[in-house]
């Protein structure tokens, strides 16, 4: 489904973003999102959010920050300001509000409107109550006993079908650029909404890649990407397979720390994987919910997704299926995660080969915790890996891993 054009014209005028009609006033635009009721009155968003009072606010964004309100009507809302320092957070809050304006899709963040009021520049969104996937995910073990593993299947399903809207059914390209565990909010069902456009970009249609300066999370982005700025749909594929397999160890790949000859959770994962022990990286708090052949799915899943030739990863659609596949017909990852070095070098083995290597113990509907001693990962030992990965060499110098925006 696409928002009227008329949202997206008015949106992109209000913030003066692309050209604009000599002689046509503040006051055409007013009335025609007045119309629309997609303009929101400053007055209106100053009383849902009690003058963005500090107990209001949701967090800190790159741009500014963001509060919790309640509209007259009922509505619960969430309010991005622009902070007006931030010339760089200007740039990313126009392209979030120019993007949002275009999709409109159960797994994205719902754009409800926009106000510009003076100085003061505001994106108001659907609130989404159950907070953002790190959060519960990695920063509190009470949270994240919240999601077990129907759930976090679910999300993974979900965070899939959003970004295939994005990449193909969405009426051009969109690339996200900034798929993270932050990035992902979480309704009252736990349905996931992809969040925070401010990275993101249009792809130009009938181009496979281009090349851009890079910006994004360490930890997140694609090796092809990091080294040569080369950006694709397969970079949000690298970024997804890497949440992917957060959600199934409860480690973040970035700050990883459970076995000392690991570069990262990836490398961990995929040696493991290797050693047909995959089921030794399952997050120890799902030991009671998940099925073992259903994690170890999403397991090969992440690994094929992360694979450090873009080429080989799957596309968003072809994850779509082989979420909805019963477990056991998936290609083998035949490349280690996130290997600049050995770019574009295959294996000769042919994709789609299911060697014994690697494979996953299970049979249908089996319990994961009837596979006994997996769960001790920190007693694991893996041989020492020569390669680099994609966290060790995006440098961190922000409290939230991110690389600046450069272009
Ligand atoms: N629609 C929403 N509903 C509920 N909470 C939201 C919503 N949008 C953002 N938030 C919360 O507001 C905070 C700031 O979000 P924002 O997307 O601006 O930045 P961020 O992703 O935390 O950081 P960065 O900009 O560095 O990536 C986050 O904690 C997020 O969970």
């Amino acid at each position: 489904m696409r928002k009227s054009k008329n949202f997206m014209h008015n949106l992109l005028k209000t913030f003066k973003i692309g050209s604009s009609k000599e002689g046509q006033g503040e006051e055409d635009w007013e009335r025609i999102a007045a119309q629309e009721q997609k303009h929101f009155a400053f007055e209106a968003l100053v009383a849902a959010t009690k003058e963005f009072h500090p107990t209001h606010k949701l967090g800190q964004g790159g741009f500014g920050p963001v509060y919790r309100g309640k509209l007259e009507d009922g509505r619960e809302i969430a309010v991005k300001k622009l902070s007006h320092s931030s010339n760089q957070g200007k740039k990313e809050f126009t392209n979030e509000a120019r993007l949002l304006a275009r999709v409109q899709h159960r797994n994205v963040v719902n754009l409800l409107g926009y106000c510009a009021h003076g100085s003061e520049k505001l994106l108001v969104y659907e609130y989404v109550p159950n907070e953002s996937l790190d959060k519960l995910l990695f920063k509190s073990d009470s949270k994240k006993e919240l999601l077990d593993w129907k759930r976090r299947f679910d999300i993974i399903a979900g965070i899939a079908r959003g970004l295939l809207y994005l990449h193909e059914d969405s009426h051009s390209c969109i690339i996200h650029r900034d798929i993270k565990a932050s990035n992902i909010l979480l309704d009252d069902k736990w349905v996931p909404k992809i969040a925070d456009f401010g990275m993101a970009r249009l792809f130009p249609e009938g181009e496979t890649h281009v090349n851009t300066r890079v910006a994004g999370t360490n930890g997140y982005m694609a090796p092809e990407y990091v080294m040569h700025g080369s950006l694709s749909k397969a970079a949000d594929v690298y970024s997804f397979g890497v949440v992917v397999l957060e959600l199934v160890t409860g480690q973040r790949n970035s700050s990883f720390n459970l076995d000392v000859n690991a570069h990262s959770m990836l490398d961990w994962a995929y040696k493991m994987y290797k050693k047909g022990r995959s089921l030794e990286i399952v997050d120890p708090a799902l030991a009671s919910s998940a099925s073992a052949d259903q994690v170890a799915m999403c397991i090969q899943i992440g690994l094929l997704c992360t694979q450090g030739d873009p080429h080989l990863r799957p596309t968003m659609n072809r994850v779509v299926v082989l979420l909805s596949k019963k477990p056991g017909s998936l290609d083998e990852p035949i490349m280690k995660p996130g290997l600049p070095g050995s770019r574009y070098r295959r294996s000769r083995r042919p994709p789609g080969l299911s060697g014994s290597t690697g494979t996953t113990a299970g049979t249908s509907g089996t319990p994961l915790h009837s596979f006994g001693s997996g769960f001790n990962t920190s007693s694991t030992t893996v041989s020492t890996a020569t390669t680099t990965t994609t966290s060790n060499i995006a440098s961190s110098s922000d409290p939230h891993g991110k690389r600046p925006m450069q272009g």
